[in-house]
């Protein structure tokens, strides 16, 4: 069947726009996803005044992402192991007109992505790893040769948030843990591994852009090749607490745990360390604005993309957030309107902002028996 997707026309199998897996992988519901990278690109462009011009869709499937690349003034490639995959991103890059600046390679990522290292001519300043699951077998192929950025999707949110414990310690090379924050335990964890990853080959790397969704983790990196941009990053790098009693947390720098024994705040032995994590900054809110500027209204998640990039352009950089309802619970008390609350964080001179994950998701500099104190008026009244 025929869909049509920031301004370009595909033929997808019609099982996959129900969400099921057809012969070739389309889902309509990562279009927020698409539409972002869009104009994740064109900022990166713009913004960072890079002179990069070539983008690497490692899994192309319907060719969809390549396309919208090539759509957008991007000498793309296009790369999958699936021959039907293959044969139908070149058709659908036909029917858009871009056949000359997208081209399909039926090969294994990680073969093509080295086979290019070599190949100056065909010099990868942008790779996108949108693989099935976890990222990480691709991550070493893709800090190897890329020169400017290189974006990741991880689907596999229960091992990254610490529900599936050993699969996330195996994928990720460190101990994620399961909090009332999992889905930014799930970004800080992915983003601790890929900057490892990257300082293997002596890259730093800013995290310009970075979200949880339900199904799935986003992040846009931008590198910088020298050892001591790598040296700078692993200082970003650390360890959480978290009391499972109280919701007390506390996080320290440096590359050796020192997990706390018993929780300062309440007293409980249930405290649970992970790490290591990423610690800095996940978004960069002046790139970030950036975006926002550049999604078209033509784009089919416009509105949705635009107040989604707003809500990240207030986020505190704070690396764990607080839910409201699980704090309300905890203390038995009931939850108020969001605004009122952060309102009267505010009020009491610390900071406060809403955060992404949920709409009862925020962050703040102060600790939980400082939250409690600042809100608990509010909340009774
Ligand atoms: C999640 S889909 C990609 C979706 C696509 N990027 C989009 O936005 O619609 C993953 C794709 O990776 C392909 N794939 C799996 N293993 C691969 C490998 N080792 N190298 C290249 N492609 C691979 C699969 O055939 C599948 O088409
Ligand atoms: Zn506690």
């Amino acid at each position: 069947m025929r869909v049509s997707e920031g301004g370009v026309e595909l033929t997808v199998p019609a099982e996959s726009t129900d969400g099921v897996e057809g012969p070739v992988f389309y889902n309509p519901r990562q279009e927020l996803n698409r539409d972002l990278t869009i104009a994740v690109l064109g900022a990166f462009r713009e913004e960072r005044e890079s002179r990069a011009a070539t983008y690497l869709d490692a899994m192309t499937a319907s060719g969809v992402r390549g396309i919208r690349a090539a759509a957008n003034g991007w000498t793309a490639m296009g790369v999958d192991t699936d021959e039907r995959a293959v044969s139908l991103a070149r058709e659908n890059a036909a029917r858009n007109g871009v056949e000359e600046t997208f081209d399909v390679v039926q090969e294994d990522a990680n073969a093509f992505m080295y086979g290019c290292g070599r190949d100056m001519d065909r010099a990868l300043d942008v790779i996108d790893l949108d693989p099935y699951g976890t990222p990480m077998p691709f991550a070493d192929a893709a800090f190897a040769n890329a020169r400017n950025l290189v974006c990741v999707t991880a689907t596999d949110t229960a091992p990254l948030c610490g529900a599936h414990l050993q699969s996330g310690i195996r994928s990720y090379s460190a101990v994620p843990r399961n909090t009332d924050y999992h889905a930014e335990m799930g970004v800080r964890v992915l983003l601790s591994a890929l900057v490892r990853t990257a300082a293997r080959y002596d890259i730093g790397v800013t995290p310009l852009f970075t979200y949880a969704k339900s199904h799935y983790v986003r992040t846009f990196l931008e590198l910088d090749h020298r050892a001591t941009a790598a040296d700078a990053t692993l200082d970003a790098l650390g360890f959480v607490s978290h009391c499972e009693d109280c919701l007390y947390r506390e996080h320290t720098r440096g590359h050796f745990a020192d997990p706390l024994e018993t929780c300062p705040a309440c007293g409980a032995s249930r405290v649970l360390t992970a790490g290591p994590i990423w610690l800095d900054a996940s978004h960069d809110r002046a790139f970030v604005a950036a975006v926002r500027e550049r999604i078209p209204s033509s784009f089919g998640t416009a509105e949705r993309a635009r107040a989604f990039c707003s809500t990240l352009e207030a986020e505190l950089d704070e690396p764990t957030h607080y839910d409201q309802h699980r704090l309300c619970k905890e203390w038995t008390l009931p939850a108020n309107a969001m605004d009122d609350f952060l309102a009267a964080l505010r009020d009491a001179g610390y900071e406060a902002s809403p955060a992404h994950y949920s709409g009862t998701a925020f962050k703040t500099d102060a600790d939980v028996d400082e939250i409690r104190a600042a809100t608990e008026p509010v909340l009774e009244s």
